[in-house]
Protein backbone atom coordinates (compact mmCIF):
# COMPACT_ATOMS: atom_id res chain seq x y z
CA UNK A 1 0.00 0.00 0.00
CA UNK A 2 1.62 3.40 -0.44
CA UNK A 3 1.47 5.85 2.13
CA UNK A 4 -1.20 7.18 3.44
CA UNK A 5 -0.50 9.63 5.75
CA UNK A 6 -3.96 10.50 7.07
CA UNK A 7 -7.43 9.08 6.80
CA UNK A 8 -10.36 10.73 7.95
CA UNK A 9 -13.24 8.39 8.69
CA UNK A 10 -16.56 9.63 8.31
CA UNK A 11 -19.24 7.37 10.03
CA UNK A 12 -17.09 5.69 13.05
CA UNK A 13 -19.43 2.35 13.21
CA UNK A 14 -18.97 -0.57 11.98
CA UNK A 15 -18.03 -0.82 8.87
CA UNK A 16 -15.73 2.76 9.24
CA UNK A 17 -14.58 1.26 12.37
CA UNK A 18 -13.43 -1.78 10.44
CA UNK A 19 -11.50 -0.12 7.70
CA UNK A 20 -9.82 2.38 10.20
CA UNK A 21 -8.30 -0.71 11.93
CA UNK A 22 -7.76 -2.79 9.28
CA UNK A 23 -5.43 0.39 7.35
CA UNK A 24 -3.76 1.06 11.03
CA UNK A 25 -2.75 -2.52 10.81
CA UNK A 26 -1.51 -2.39 7.65
CA UNK A 27 0.32 1.26 8.23
CA UNK A 28 1.22 1.84 11.85
CA UNK A 29 2.20 5.22 10.31
CA UNK A 30 -1.16 6.11 9.13
CA UNK A 31 -2.98 8.87 11.27
CA UNK A 32 -7.07 8.62 11.67
CA UNK A 33 -9.38 11.07 12.14
CA UNK A 34 -13.19 10.81 12.98
CA UNK A 35 -16.21 12.43 12.86
CA UNK A 36 -19.75 10.78 13.17
CA UNK A 37 -22.82 12.47 14.46
CA UNK A 38 -23.05 10.79 17.64
CA UNK A 39 -20.15 11.74 20.20
CA UNK A 40 -20.40 8.52 21.96
CA UNK A 41 -19.26 7.09 19.08
CA UNK A 42 -16.22 9.07 18.80
CA UNK A 43 -15.33 8.62 22.51
CA UNK A 44 -15.81 4.74 21.96
CA UNK A 45 -13.44 4.89 18.69
CA UNK A 46 -10.53 6.85 20.81
CA UNK A 47 -10.93 4.89 23.81
CA UNK A 48 -10.91 1.54 21.55
CA UNK A 49 -7.57 3.04 19.87
CA UNK A 50 -9.50 2.70 16.49
CA UNK A 51 -9.43 6.68 15.52
CA UNK A 52 -6.19 9.46 16.85
CA UNK A 53 -8.46 11.90 16.97
CA UNK A 54 -11.95 13.16 16.10
CA UNK A 55 -13.13 16.17 14.28
CA UNK A 56 -16.25 18.61 14.66
CA UNK A 57 -17.41 18.11 11.53
CA UNK A 58 -17.23 16.36 8.04
CA UNK A 59 -15.77 19.12 6.89
CA UNK A 60 -13.03 19.46 9.65
CA UNK A 61 -12.10 16.02 9.39
CA UNK A 62 -11.72 16.34 5.34
CA UNK A 63 -9.11 18.96 5.82
CA UNK A 64 -5.81 17.73 5.08
CA UNK A 65 -6.91 13.98 4.48
CA UNK A 66 -5.08 11.85 1.73
CA UNK A 67 -8.18 9.83 1.86
CA UNK A 68 -11.71 10.42 3.10
CA UNK A 69 -13.73 7.27 3.80
CA UNK A 70 -17.32 8.02 3.88
CA UNK A 71 -19.39 5.29 6.02
CA UNK A 72 -23.23 6.35 6.82
CA UNK A 73 -26.60 5.29 5.65
CA UNK A 74 -27.05 5.65 2.19
CA UNK A 75 -29.09 8.38 2.12
CA UNK A 76 -26.92 10.63 4.30
CA UNK A 77 -23.80 9.98 1.98
CA UNK A 78 -24.91 13.14 -0.60
CA UNK A 79 -25.25 15.74 2.87
CA UNK A 80 -21.44 14.29 3.38
CA UNK A 81 -20.07 14.69 0.31
CA UNK A 82 -21.50 18.24 -0.08
CA UNK A 83 -19.33 19.09 3.50
CA UNK A 84 -16.19 17.70 2.32
CA UNK A 85 -15.88 19.03 -1.05
CA UNK A 86 -14.80 21.98 0.52
CA UNK A 87 -12.31 20.93 2.76
CA UNK A 88 -10.44 18.11 0.44
CA UNK A 89 -6.84 18.90 -0.74
CA UNK A 90 -6.17 18.71 -4.64
CA UNK A 91 -4.83 15.66 -4.26
CA UNK A 92 -7.11 13.83 -1.94
CA UNK A 93 -9.69 10.85 -2.86
CA UNK A 94 -13.12 10.13 -1.40
CA UNK A 95 -14.36 6.69 -1.12
CA UNK A 96 -17.34 5.14 0.32
CA UNK A 97 -19.06 2.26 1.63
CA UNK A 98 -22.37 2.79 0.89
CA UNK A 99 -24.59 -0.49 0.19
CA UNK A 100 -25.94 1.19 -3.24
CA UNK A 101 -24.61 2.75 -6.12
CA UNK A 102 -25.99 4.24 -8.60
CA UNK A 103 -28.18 7.05 -6.41
CA UNK A 104 -25.27 7.62 -4.53
CA UNK A 105 -23.03 8.29 -7.73
CA UNK A 106 -25.69 10.33 -9.04
CA UNK A 107 -25.48 12.46 -5.90
CA UNK A 108 -22.26 12.67 -5.96
CA UNK A 109 -22.46 14.44 -9.32
CA UNK A 110 -24.24 17.28 -7.82
CA UNK A 111 -22.38 17.52 -4.60
CA UNK A 112 -18.67 17.40 -5.76
CA UNK A 113 -18.75 18.93 -9.42
CA UNK A 114 -15.17 19.48 -10.04
CA UNK A 115 -13.91 17.17 -7.14
CA UNK A 116 -15.91 14.08 -9.26
CA UNK A 117 -12.82 12.65 -10.62
CA UNK A 118 -11.09 12.28 -6.45
CA UNK A 119 -14.26 10.13 -5.85
CA UNK A 120 -14.34 5.98 -6.47
CA UNK A 121 -17.46 4.74 -4.92
CA UNK A 122 -17.17 1.25 -3.53
CA UNK A 123 -19.10 -1.46 -1.39
CA UNK A 124 -17.50 -3.88 1.10
CA UNK A 125 -19.47 -7.34 0.61
CA UNK A 126 -18.73 -7.87 4.69
CA UNK A 127 -20.21 -7.14 7.22
CA UNK A 128 -22.42 -8.55 10.18
CA UNK A 129 -25.93 -7.84 11.71
CA UNK A 130 -24.24 -5.77 14.52
CA UNK A 131 -23.67 -2.41 14.35
CA UNK A 132 -21.32 0.51 15.72
CA UNK A 133 -17.65 0.86 16.70
CA UNK A 134 -17.79 -2.12 19.31
CA UNK A 135 -18.51 -4.55 16.45
CA UNK A 136 -14.84 -3.59 14.18
CA UNK A 137 -12.43 -5.31 13.65
CA UNK A 138 -9.78 -5.28 11.14
CA UNK A 139 -10.54 -8.89 10.09
CA UNK A 140 -13.49 -7.92 8.61
CA UNK A 141 -12.44 -8.05 4.80
CA UNK A 142 -10.33 -10.40 4.98
CA UNK A 143 -11.44 -12.61 2.04
CA UNK A 144 -14.12 -10.66 1.40
CA UNK A 145 -15.33 -9.48 -2.09
CA UNK A 146 -14.82 -5.38 -2.62
CA UNK A 147 -17.05 -3.87 -5.78
CA UNK A 148 -15.91 -0.85 -6.59
CA UNK A 149 -18.29 0.93 -9.35
CA UNK A 150 -15.56 4.08 -11.08
CA UNK A 151 -17.27 6.15 -13.33
CA UNK A 152 -16.22 7.33 -16.88
CA UNK A 153 -14.53 10.60 -14.86
CA UNK A 154 -12.82 8.89 -11.80
CA UNK A 155 -9.29 9.24 -11.96
CA UNK A 156 -6.97 6.44 -12.40
CA UNK A 157 -5.03 7.42 -9.78
CA UNK A 158 -7.86 7.84 -7.17
CA UNK A 159 -9.11 4.12 -8.69
CA UNK A 160 -5.60 2.90 -7.74
CA UNK A 161 -5.10 4.14 -4.50
CA UNK A 162 -8.87 2.95 -3.05
CA UNK A 163 -7.93 -0.56 -4.61
CA UNK A 164 -4.36 -0.42 -2.76
CA UNK A 165 -6.03 0.08 0.54
CA UNK A 166 -8.88 -2.74 0.26
CA UNK A 167 -6.34 -4.75 -0.93
CA UNK A 168 -4.37 -4.01 2.48
CA UNK A 169 -7.24 -4.66 4.07
CA UNK A 170 -7.30 -8.28 2.79
CA UNK A 171 -9.99 -7.46 0.09
CA UNK A 172 -10.39 -8.79 -3.33
CA UNK A 173 -11.53 -5.96 -5.50
CA UNK A 174 -14.15 -6.51 -8.29
CA UNK A 175 -15.09 -3.31 -10.62
CA UNK A 176 -18.65 -3.30 -12.10
CA UNK A 177 -20.99 -0.43 -13.29
CA UNK A 178 -23.38 0.72 -10.91
CA UNK A 179 -26.88 -0.17 -12.31
CA UNK A 180 -25.48 -3.55 -12.54
CA UNK A 181 -24.17 -3.64 -8.74
CA UNK A 182 -27.46 -2.46 -7.93
CA UNK A 183 -29.15 -5.54 -9.24
CA UNK A 184 -27.20 -7.87 -8.43
CA UNK A 185 -27.30 -6.90 -4.75
CA UNK A 186 -30.93 -6.28 -4.75
CA UNK A 187 -30.88 -9.86 -5.48
CA UNK A 188 -28.44 -11.72 -3.21
CA UNK A 189 -28.69 -8.80 0.25
CA UNK A 190 -31.44 -6.24 -0.08
CA UNK A 191 -33.87 -9.36 -0.61
CA UNK A 192 -32.82 -11.31 1.77
CA UNK A 193 -33.17 -9.07 4.54
CA UNK A 194 -36.16 -7.31 3.41
CA UNK A 195 -37.60 -11.13 3.81
CA UNK A 196 -36.01 -11.53 7.19
CA UNK A 197 -37.06 -8.08 8.53
CA UNK A 198 -40.62 -9.25 6.83
CA UNK A 199 -40.72 -12.19 8.53
CA UNK A 200 -40.21 -11.37 12.20
CA UNK A 201 -42.66 -8.50 11.45
CA UNK A 202 -45.12 -10.83 10.82
CA UNK A 203 -44.75 -13.47 13.24
CA UNK A 204 -44.58 -10.66 15.89
CA UNK A 205 -47.95 -8.94 15.10
CA UNK A 206 -49.48 -12.18 16.25
CA UNK A 207 -51.62 -12.46 19.60
CA UNK A 208 -49.57 -16.06 19.87
CA UNK A 209 -46.49 -14.47 19.25
CA UNK A 210 -44.61 -15.39 22.61
CA UNK A 211 -45.80 -18.74 22.39
CA UNK A 212 -44.10 -18.88 18.67
CA UNK A 213 -41.01 -17.37 19.56
CA UNK A 214 -40.85 -19.49 22.65
CA UNK A 215 -40.67 -22.55 20.47
CA UNK A 216 -38.58 -21.07 18.04
CA UNK A 217 -34.89 -22.62 17.25
CA UNK A 218 -32.22 -22.99 15.13
CA UNK A 219 -34.04 -22.44 10.78
CA UNK A 220 -35.43 -19.45 12.85
CA UNK A 221 -32.52 -17.80 13.78
CA UNK A 222 -30.28 -18.72 10.72
CA UNK A 223 -33.13 -17.44 8.28
CA UNK A 224 -33.82 -14.49 10.73
CA UNK A 225 -30.41 -13.59 12.15
CA UNK A 226 -30.20 -10.37 9.50
CA UNK A 227 -33.10 -8.91 10.57
CA UNK A 228 -30.97 -7.89 14.03
CA UNK A 229 -29.19 -5.60 11.54
CA UNK A 230 -29.61 -1.68 11.88
CA UNK A 231 -33.40 -0.54 10.57
CA UNK A 232 -32.09 2.93 9.86
CA UNK A 233 -29.18 1.32 7.94
CA UNK A 234 -31.73 -0.90 6.00
CA UNK A 235 -34.76 1.55 5.21
CA UNK A 236 -31.87 3.88 3.14
CA UNK A 237 -30.85 0.61 1.11
CA UNK A 238 -34.68 -0.38 0.70
CA UNK A 239 -35.62 2.85 -0.69
CA UNK A 240 -32.69 3.87 -2.46
CA UNK A 241 -32.53 0.62 -4.38
CA UNK A 242 -36.10 1.00 -4.95
CA UNK A 243 -36.90 -0.09 -8.18
CA UNK A 244 -34.87 -3.59 -8.57
CA UNK A 245 -35.36 -4.55 -5.11
CA UNK A 246 -39.56 -3.84 -6.26
CA UNK A 247 -38.27 -6.41 -8.89
CA UNK A 248 -36.82 -8.67 -6.50
CA UNK A 249 -39.77 -9.11 -4.59
CA UNK A 250 -42.08 -9.46 -7.39
CA UNK A 251 -39.99 -12.61 -8.78
CA UNK A 252 -39.81 -13.92 -5.43
CA UNK A 253 -43.34 -13.38 -4.84
CA UNK A 254 -43.92 -15.48 -7.73
CA UNK A 255 -41.70 -18.00 -6.79
CA UNK A 256 -43.63 -18.73 -3.49
CA UNK A 257 -46.71 -19.07 -5.35
CA UNK A 258 -45.28 -21.67 -7.17
CA UNK A 259 -44.15 -23.53 -3.94
CA UNK A 260 -47.82 -22.71 -2.13
CA UNK A 261 -49.34 -23.84 -5.87
CA UNK A 262 -47.79 -27.19 -5.38
CA UNK A 263 -48.24 -27.36 -1.29
CA UNK A 264 -51.63 -26.68 -1.99
CA UNK A 265 -51.98 -29.65 -4.90
CA UNK A 266 -50.34 -31.88 -3.00
CA UNK A 267 -47.97 -32.49 -5.65
CA UNK A 268 -44.81 -34.06 -3.74
CA UNK A 269 -42.62 -35.17 -6.62
CA UNK A 270 -42.74 -31.36 -8.02
CA UNK A 271 -42.07 -30.18 -4.57
CA UNK A 272 -39.06 -32.14 -3.84
CA UNK A 273 -37.85 -31.90 -7.74
CA UNK A 274 -37.63 -28.01 -6.66
CA UNK A 275 -36.19 -28.09 -3.01
CA UNK A 276 -33.20 -30.36 -4.68
CA UNK A 277 -32.58 -28.15 -7.05
CA UNK A 278 -32.23 -25.33 -5.06
CA UNK A 279 -30.27 -27.16 -2.31
CA UNK A 280 -28.04 -28.36 -5.26
CA UNK A 281 -27.87 -24.86 -6.43
CA UNK A 282 -26.39 -23.57 -2.61
CA UNK A 283 -24.06 -26.49 -2.46
CA UNK A 284 -22.75 -25.42 -5.31
CA UNK A 285 -22.46 -21.68 -4.31
CA UNK A 286 -20.80 -22.89 -1.03
CA UNK A 287 -18.27 -24.84 -2.67
CA UNK A 288 -17.18 -22.13 -5.23
CA UNK A 289 -16.77 -19.65 -2.22
CA UNK A 290 -14.48 -22.26 -0.40
CA UNK A 291 -12.45 -22.27 -3.74
CA UNK A 292 -12.30 -18.60 -4.01
CA UNK A 293 -11.35 -18.52 -0.82
CA UNK A 294 -8.33 -21.00 -0.70
CA UNK A 295 -7.21 -19.83 -3.96
CA UNK A 296 -6.38 -16.97 -2.23
N1 LIG B 1 -23.32 -3.46 8.14
C1 LIG B 1 -22.99 -4.10 7.02
O1 LIG B 1 -23.08 -5.32 6.95
C2 LIG B 1 -22.50 -3.28 5.85
C3 LIG B 1 -21.70 -3.93 4.90
C4 LIG B 1 -21.23 -3.19 3.79
C5 LIG B 1 -21.58 -1.85 3.65
N2 LIG B 1 -22.37 -1.26 4.60
C6 LIG B 1 -22.68 0.16 4.41
O2 LIG B 1 -21.76 0.90 5.20
C7 LIG B 1 -22.37 2.07 5.73
C8 LIG B 1 -22.23 2.06 7.24
O3 LIG B 1 -22.83 0.91 7.79
P1 LIG B 1 -22.42 0.36 9.24
O4 LIG B 1 -22.86 -1.06 9.29
O5 LIG B 1 -21.02 0.72 9.57
O6 LIG B 1 -23.40 1.21 10.17
P2 LIG B 1 -23.19 1.63 11.70
O7 LIG B 1 -24.54 1.97 12.20
O8 LIG B 1 -22.39 0.61 12.43
O9 LIG B 1 -22.30 2.96 11.58
C9 LIG B 1 -22.75 4.11 10.95
C10 LIG B 1 -22.21 5.32 11.73
O10 LIG B 1 -22.52 6.48 10.98
C11 LIG B 1 -22.93 7.51 11.88
N3 LIG B 1 -23.71 8.47 11.11
C12 LIG B 1 -24.93 8.31 10.58
N4 LIG B 1 -25.30 9.42 9.90
C13 LIG B 1 -24.28 10.30 10.01
C14 LIG B 1 -24.03 11.61 9.53
N5 LIG B 1 -24.94 12.24 8.78
N6 LIG B 1 -22.86 12.20 9.85
C15 LIG B 1 -21.93 11.55 10.60
N7 LIG B 1 -22.09 10.32 11.09
C16 LIG B 1 -23.25 9.69 10.79
C17 LIG B 1 -23.70 6.75 12.96
O11 LIG B 1 -23.79 7.50 14.16
C18 LIG B 1 -22.87 5.47 13.10
O12 LIG B 1 -21.86 5.61 14.09
C19 LIG B 1 -23.81 2.06 5.21
O13 LIG B 1 -23.88 2.84 4.05
C20 LIG B 1 -24.06 0.60 4.85
O14 LIG B 1 -25.02 0.49 3.83
C21 LIG B 1 -22.80 -1.94 5.70
O1 LIG C 1 -23.41 -10.83 7.01
C1 LIG C 1 -24.24 -9.94 7.20
O2 LIG C 1 -24.77 -9.77 8.28
C2 LIG C 1 -24.57 -9.04 6.10
O3 LIG C 1 -25.70 -8.67 6.05
C3 LIG C 1 -23.55 -8.52 5.17
C4 LIG C 1 -24.08 -7.96 3.87
C5 LIG C 1 -24.75 -9.08 3.06
O4 LIG C 1 -24.08 -10.09 2.80
O5 LIG C 1 -25.92 -8.96 2.70
C6 LIG C 1 -25.04 -6.86 4.14
C7 LIG C 1 -24.99 -5.66 3.54
C8 LIG C 1 -23.81 -5.20 2.86
O6 LIG C 1 -24.04 -4.18 2.01
C9 LIG C 1 -22.90 -6.24 2.49
C10 LIG C 1 -22.93 -7.43 3.11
Amino acid sequence: MRRLKTLAVVGVGLIGGSFAQALKRADAGTTVVGFDRDPRALERAIALGVIDTAAESATEAARGADLVFIAVPVRQIGAILRDVASSLGPDAIVTDAGSTKAEVVRIARDALKDRLPRFVPGHPIAGRESSGVDAATPELFRGARIVLTPMPETAPDALDVARDCWEAAGGRVAITRPEEHDQIFAAVSHLPHLLAFALVSEIASRGNSQDLFGFAAGGFRDFTRIAGSSPEMWRDIALQNREALLFELDSYAGRLAVFRELIERGDGPALERLMREAKGARAAWIAGTRRSASNE
